[in-house]
């Protein structure tokens, strides 16, 4: 991987896809560049943390990430896409690569802001991606190269899994991959509360839980049976994980995800929308 990726934006995100990227090529932090807006506190810059812990290329603006990247990551929230797109879209030329991250925001609409065709790559990772364990979906427009697609699904794989997919159900990916894994953690938490209510101590609890969830995931991966059939191997006939599921039922566990999975869908659209004001700035 001998290419000059450049962070716009050095929070979550960034945070561990830099991680990944300097864990897994010798070398690669001499090809990595970040910058982060001026923080307000009297405290390191979240671009200085980086630089400082990786070794990377700290940059003192977003034009200087655009100056010294080929493929620059747009890892800042969907509400400022607007105002950086403003400030880099003089400075885009057809060489460059734009990644975007951001939950909601079309390929068309980061398009809008250039007069001149660009290379965009909008894609949906999520923070596994730090344990090498991510889920990222990917979508070129016309203009990227074969190359290039291969090399940025060649980062998102040196992480975890890609998969390439048409852009109509992109506003769908955070819902299963994107916010799950805090649907998730939820989970594990909600286990372990209930562990220690029934006594075990809570650093027993947390392990237990989160063993058998990564456990279970492992089987649905790699065991080539359906979900179900692994479900049913575990409730012996007027056993004890049949009543607990009777109750997860009689609660709404499936309707419950997947109306949280349809509201993590509508409020990736509407953040997407450019004229979309959040209270974070
Ligand atoms: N977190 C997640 O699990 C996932 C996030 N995403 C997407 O990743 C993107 C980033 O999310 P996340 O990393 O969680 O957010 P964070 O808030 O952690 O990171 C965004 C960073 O952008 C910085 N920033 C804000 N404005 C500017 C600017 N004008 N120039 C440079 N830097 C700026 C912020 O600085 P500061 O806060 O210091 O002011 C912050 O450090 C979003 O678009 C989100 O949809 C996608 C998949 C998963
Ligand atoms: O909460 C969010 O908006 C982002 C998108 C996917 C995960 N976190």
């Amino acid at each position: 991987m001998k290419q000059r990726i450049g962070f716009i934006g050095t929070g979550n995100m960034a945070t561990a896809i830099v991680q990944g990227l300097v864990k897994d090529y010798v070398g690669m932090e001499n090809y990595i560049s970040v910058n982060n807006r001026p923080t307000t506190q009297d405290k390191m810059s979240k671009a200085e943390s980086l630089h400082k812990k990786f070794n990377v290329n700290l940059e003192a603006s977003n034009l200087d990430i655009v100056k010294k990247s080929k493929i620059i990551f747009l890892t800042v929230k969907p509400n400022i896409y607007p105002k950086v797109l403003e400030e880099i879209r003089e400075f885009i030329t057809s060489e460059h690569v734009i990644v975007s991250v951001a939950a909601g925001v079309s390929i068309a609409l980061i398009e809008g802001f250039f007069d001149k065709p660009v290379k965009v790559i909008r894609t949906m990772p999520n923070t596994p991606v730090f344990v090498g364990e991510g889920m990222t979906a990917v979508t070129p427009n016309n203009y990227v190269t074969d190359d290039e697609l291969r090399t940025v699904v060649e980062i998102f794989s040196s992480m975890g899994e890609v998969e390439i997919i048409g852009e109509g159900i992109m506003d769908a990916i955070p819902a299963i991959s994107g916010s799950s894994p805090a649907y998730v953690y939820t989970f594990i938490e909600a286990l372990a509360d209930g562990g220690v209510s029934l006594g075990i101590p809570r650093d027993k609890a947390y392990k237990f839980a989160a063993q058998a969830v990564y456990g279970a995931a492992k089987m649905v991966l790699e065991s080539n049976e359906h979900p179900g059939v692994l479900k049913d191997q575990v409730c012996s006939p007027a056993g004890s994980t049949i009543e607990a599921l009777y109750v997860l039922e009689k609660n709404g566990f499936r309707g419950t995800i997947i109306e949280a999975m349809k509201a993590c869908t509508h409020r990736a659209k509407e953040l997407g929308l450019s004229e979309h004001k959040t209270h974070i700035e």
